[in-house]
């Protein structure tokens, strides 16, 4: 989607657009395609007028020059700056309003320039929304129908009349266009979202999943691998779960599952990142922690796990954890490795009789049965 040939570069700039901006994407660009191409060819009729091949009334020849070199200067100033579009897109359409009534007013010899009113609908309705396009249509048939008979060559009423069922006809078509376009993006858009989710999040506790979470430690590990920086992952397993699902059953198993999630959560960090990685493993990445932060975090996570005061069907449930320290140096060490290390320190704090926190290479256990 960002990828742009010199083309594009030339006429959008270079504008990154997320996933879910598709319907921006093409909004921004469609505008700099009309802007570009509306400030060429009134640059040819001025260029026309100037050598003579098609004479022109100075007032007009003025306006036209002007409106080039607005609209140019207005392109530059979008080009590269997604978020100047609407302000873009509203005097682009200010401007064409001016000029087709330049045109509608100084050109009296050119019996079609009514249709460059019509330009104007298409380009509202996809620029702005149907509420403007819809408005710009009622302005521009009410504008013509007052403003005729002012006009030094005024249209016949026929040809008015011509003139305003096209207009509407071409305000209701892009009217139900542009409703049924927007609403098809904005659904597409939610269900990408949706599908996004549920690729990447346990159903259950509604944490990243493991291969989202991977993913995440992948990215943080490469982008943190010129500065070295430093970072903990502490690797959590539930002690003898398997003994509360059959003692108390699945569902019970569940609930306590969803609560350490909530648990850990809430005790760390926005910038950690939590991913449940196995049946009742959870792993926990902390950016820019030295080991021995790591460590009191994770002492922290297993004390608030043990304080978990849970129930189910009316009887007290306990759940303690036994949790692997590994740190490691961004661009020394790959997530699978530093992961790896995790998991024999968790190894050390099972042996060592659970509900602990243990490190590698030393056992560094932090806290006593
Ligand atoms: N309720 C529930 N149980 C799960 C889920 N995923 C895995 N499990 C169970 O978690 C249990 C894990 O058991 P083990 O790997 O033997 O580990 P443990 O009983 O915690 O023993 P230690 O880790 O050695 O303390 C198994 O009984 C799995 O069926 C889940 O989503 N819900």
């Amino acid at each position: 989607m960002n990828t742009q040939s010199w083309l594009g570069r030339l006429l959008y700039g270079a504008t990154h657009f997320e996933d879910n901006e598709e319907y921006l994407a093409f909004q921004f660009r469609f505008l700099c395609v009309l802007m570009s191409a509306g400030a060429v060819a009134t640059l040819v009729f001025v260029l026309a007028a100037a050598t003579g091949d098609n004479p022109m009334d100075p007032t007009h020849l003025r306006m036209m020059s002007v409106f080039s070199v607005l609209v140019l200067a207005l392109w530059a100033w979008l080009r590269g700056h997604k978020h100047r579009f609407k302000a873009a897109a509203w005097l682009y359409l200010a401007l064409c309003m001016v000029e087709f009534s330049s045109a509608l007013v100084h050109v009296s010899a050119d019996e079609l320039r009514v249709l460059w009113f019509f330009l104007n609908i298409p380009g509202a309705y996809l620029l702005l929304g149907s509420r403007v396009g819809l408005t710009v249509t009622a302005l521009t048939v009410v504008g013509l129908g007052l403003g005729n008979a002012h006009l030094a060559r005024p249209y016949s009423p026929n040809a008015m009349m011509t003139a305003m069922v096209v207009l509407v006809y071409l305000g209701l078509f892009f009217h139900a266009y542009s409703s049924r376009s927007v609403s098809y993006f904005k659904r597409m858009r939610h269900s990408n979202e949706r599908l996004a989710t549920l690729a990447s999040r346990d159903p259950l506790t509604q944490l990243l999943n493991a291969r989202a979470y991977y993913q995440w430690c992948d990215h943080w590990l490469l982008g943190a691998a010129r500065s070295g920086a430093s970072c903990t992952v502490l690797f959590v397993d539930l002690d003898h779960f398997k003994r509360i699902n059959d003692e108390r059953g699945h569902a019970a198993g569940d609930e306590v599952l969803k609560a350490v999630a909530t648990t850990l959560s809430e005790a760390l960090r926005r910038s950690d990142v939590l991913g449940r990685i196995g049946g009742e493993e959870f792993s926990i990445f902390l950016p820019d922690t030295e080991p021995q932060q790591g460590a009191e975090v994770a002492e922290k996570l297993r004390q608030a796990i043990e304080q978990l005061s849970l129930s189910f069907d009316g009887r007290a449930l306990r759940v303690t954890a036994s949790v692997g320290v590994a740190g490691a140096q961004a661009g020394r060490s790959s997530m699978s490795a530093i992961q790896q290390q995790a998991d024999q320190a968790m190894y050390l704090a099972k042996a060592g009789g659970r509900n602990r926190v243990s490190m590698l290479p030393l056992d560094a256990s932090l806290s006593p049965t």
